[in-house]
């Protein structure tokens, strides 16, 4: 995982890759849980992914999706030589479009122990109302960058970076809905940009 981290470290764009704390953090969780069957929304670098495929047993499974492949080719050698490369299936392309297949081949319902959301910020809410359905009752689906760097307890008018302001609003309205949804328990942990956990209870 050290690795891969000073690699996706050096790369361009960084600003909002999973933190090594919250890899430790999704490592440690996923074996808490047993973990077999997971599934991730944005790769990047594989980071996250790498911390994830890490933790499940030798037939775990995850599919993991990104409208990038190139970014993910780029840790790839790390992961292959962690040797946990066949664990993981990865789609190309966005991931909603993937999530409304799965839903209406209805054989993936309840299939997932867990699921990590670290992608377009602004398709959150879209995201859980389909993953509710993929995760098992039980299971959990993990959200990420819900401080959004501190944004969403700030006043609307502090200043902001630009790509802070403009997502902050889609992240306030996740979490809210997370905090009304009676079908998941939450927990927000203050881990890297802040991750929700939500467990299935119904
Ligand atoms: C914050 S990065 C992911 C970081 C990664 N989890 C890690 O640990 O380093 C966000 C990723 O989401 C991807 N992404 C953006 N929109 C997407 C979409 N609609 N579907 C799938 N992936 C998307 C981006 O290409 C980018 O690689």
């Amino acid at each position: 995982m050290k690795e891969l981290r000073e690699i996706t470290a050096k790369h361009p764009w960084n600003i909002m890759t999973t933190s090594a704390d919250e890899g430790q953090f999704l490592n440690m969780l996923l074996k808490l849980i047993n973990a077999k069957n997971t599934m991730e929304i944005g790769v990047y670098t594989g980071y996250s992914l790498l911390a994830t495929a890490l933790a499940l047993p030798h037939d775990g499974k995850i599919l993991a999706m990104d409208i990038n492949r190139e970014n993910y080719e780029i840790g790839l050698p790390v992961i292959q030589k962690a040797g946990v490369a066949h664990k993981i299936e990865f789609k190309e392309g966005p991931a909603l479009p993937v999530l409304d297949q799965m839903i209406a081949e209805g054989k993936h319902h309840g299939a997932y122990d867990f699921i990590f959301v670290d992608a377009d910020k602004d398709n959150y809410i879209n995201y859980h109302q389909r993953l509710i359905d993929l995760v098992k009752v039980g299971g959990v689906i993990g959200y990420d960058n819900t401080l959004w760097n501190g944004s969403v307890v700030a006043p609307a008018d502090a200043p902001m970076r630009k790509y802070v302001r403009y997502y902050r609003d889609f992240v306030l309205e996740l979490n809210k809905a997370l905090a009304a949804d009676d079908r998941i328990e939450i927990c927000m942990l203050p881990v890297g940009d802040g991750i929700t956990l939500c467990r299935r209870v119904k």
